[in-house]
């Protein structure tokens, strides 16, 4: 159904209260039951969501509140604690002070919690799924199965941490040139101590757990800043964490103004890694940042790159979803398609119709094209339009179109690289088409961007796929497929401006020890079975 944001108001009327709507959505079964019980200590008496210290929801005393805009409504939704400096003193004391327990406590026992957590997570997926609709108009099931992914990576995380943290080394020193066997080094894994994990509004639950789960099944302490518009679907995530027995003052969560706790948080001494995905805001905080271990997942321009030879129905299908699901405001949504020229006009003919079946609407009523996060958001994509056009490139689907902050899917044709939309990233529903003579230029093009996240390849070829493959300078690529994030265990990762360090659960984990060696000089060498 197509929407206009004149009758906004009365589809949102339509689209809460109804449970025909809601019985028809999937999840059913998920359903919380007692929602107001559960989160009775988050909200403060004025309405406003507390933060969270010292295993106590608290007001801060700044006395301001940060409002959080709902992006299809552009009213206010929420507002949130504006935590003063002071608060994030005390976070850091805490942890720091509970981290130094929680070490000591067995592996089992850290899993056994973490199960605990993806069970609450699960039992209360709808509510926390309800503020990512309003928050970030994330369609409805699409938000709901962000928190069960979020439970499963718990689960994944907690099993993956029993055996691979539980593992260490024994090096004898004979192996080295020089040495006998006098020397025995145990090498084990330690955590970091305070882990400072900060998510983007495009997965606030996702995002936040896949730092939370293997920082704490490490050993270590977190101090969560979750982003402002995401802001309450962070709080009721970490709601379960506390309801699920987390040791005091191990999770703290601070919600604020960056102006005021962005950089102090990033530069404090009680830092001991930052754990961050989000834009270029990450290259900023990388160089501020003292000498601690990063994990930067950055920003990307995924390019899709189709061969003459490729399967055209499959490759506009991967495409179509790779470049518009949730409005394409995904890190590894399709954000450039280099084809070559012999098979263009066909691709672009089946991308347009797979764009001419989009639904343009409201996240309540899970539209595929949802209003994207902000207006500075919106003006942004708008300004990346009106230069390609500018420039020549031409609207394949009709003209812009935008209301607000909803922006009407849009297929570019006869992108050239002196235009914006070939190197810069919209996060919008946006899919700029150039036109290549060649995939070597294809492939010359993906690398000299800023950007190293991920990209695809559409060919029939297996042995062509590879070498392309191998030829992109980009963290991962998909053969076949749109660029994605999951499944969660996957190592995910971006070159150049796109990040530092790697995702995906066992390499997360790997991110969140160090390694400690107690070596035993005995007083002669000793050989086994010698
Ligand atoms: N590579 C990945 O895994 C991945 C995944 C999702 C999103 N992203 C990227 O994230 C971007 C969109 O998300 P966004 O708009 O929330 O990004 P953003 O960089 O604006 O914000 C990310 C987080 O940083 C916080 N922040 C902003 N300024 C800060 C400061 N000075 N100090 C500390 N924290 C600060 C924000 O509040 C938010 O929580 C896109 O560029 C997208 O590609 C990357």
């Amino acid at each position: 159904m197509l929407l206009t944001l004149t009758n906004v108001a009365y589809a949102l009327a339509k689209a809460y209260p109804s449970s025909a709507v809601r019985a028809a959505r999937p999840y059913s079964w998920l359903q919380s039951a007692a929602m107001s019980e559960f989160y009775n200590d988050i909200v403060a008496s004025n309405g406003a969501y507390k933060y969270f210290l010292d295993g106590q929801w608290r007001e801060s005393e700044s006395g301001k509140t940060v409002s959080v805009t709902n992006p299809s409504t552009r009213q206010t939704c929420y507002q949130v604690q504006a935590c003063t400096q002071g608060e994030v003193d005390k976070m850091f004391e805490s942890a720091k002070v509970a981290q130094k327990a929680w070490a000591k406590t067995p592996l089992w026992k850290r899993a056994e919690l973490l199960h605990k957590v993806a069970a609450l997570m699960r039992q209360h997926a709808k509510p926390i799924a309800d503020c990512l609709v309003k928050e970030v108009a994330k369609p409805a099931k699409d938000s709901l199965s962000e928190v069960v992914r979020s439970a499963d990576l718990l689960d994944y995380c907690a099993e993956e941490g029993l055996r691979f943290l539980g593992e260490g080394q024994l090096l004898a020193a004979d192996s080295f040139p020089g040495h006998a066997r006098n020397k025995l080094c145990l090498a084990s894994k330690v955590p970091l101590g305070v882990v400072l994990a900060i998510p983007p509004f495009n997965y606030p639950v996702n995002l936040a757990v896949s730092k939370l789960g293997p920082a704490l099944m490490a050993g270590n302490a977190v101090l969560l800043k979750p982003p402002s518009q995401g802001a309450v679907a962070g709080l009721h995530m970490a709601h379960c964490f506390h309801a699920a027995g987390l040791p005091t003052g191990l999770l703290a969560v601070a919600t604020g103004r960056g102006a005021e706790i962005g950089d102090y948080l990033t530069m404090h001494p009680g830092v001991n890694c930052i754990s961050f995905t989000g834009g270029d805001t990450g290259i900023s905080i990388s160089r501020k940042a003292g000498m601690v271990p990063l994990q930067m997942e950055l920003g990307g321009k995924d390019v899709a790159i189709v061969c003459a030879d490729a399967d055209l129905a499959l490759a506009a299908r991967a495409i179509v979803r790779g470049a518009f699901s949730y409005s394409g405001q995904r890190c590894t949504a399709v954000k450039l398609v280099l084809v070559e020229a012999a098979v263009a006009e066909a691709l672009v003919g089946a991308l347009a119709a797979g764009v001419a079946g989009l639904r343009v609407g409201l996240p309540e009523e899970d539209a595929d094209i949802t209003p994207v996060v902000s207006s500075s958001s919106a003006d942004f994509i708008e300004g990346l339009v009106r230069d390609a056009q500018e420039k020549g490139a031409t609207f394949v689907n009709g003209a812009f179109r935008r209301e607000g902050n909803l922006l009407w899917p849009l297929l570019l044709d006869h992108v050239r690289p002196d235009m914006r939309l070939a190197w810069e990233e919209p996060f919008g529903p946006v899919l700029p088409v150039m036109r290549v003579a060649s995939v070597a230029e294809a492939v010359a093009h993906c690398n000299a961007s800023k950007y190293g996240l991920q990209g695809c390849v559409f060919t029939r070829d297996i042995n062509a796929a590879i070498a392309i493959s191998d030829a992109m300078e980009t963290g991962t690529v998909q053969v076949n497929a749109p660029p994605a994030r999951g499944p969660d265990h996957f190592p995910f990762q971006g070159f150049r401006d796109s990040g530092i360090g790697s995702q995906g659960i066992r390499n997360s984990l790997a991110m969140m020890v160090k390694t400690k060696s107690t070596v035993i000089n005995l007083d002669k060498e000793s050989y086994a079975m010698g």
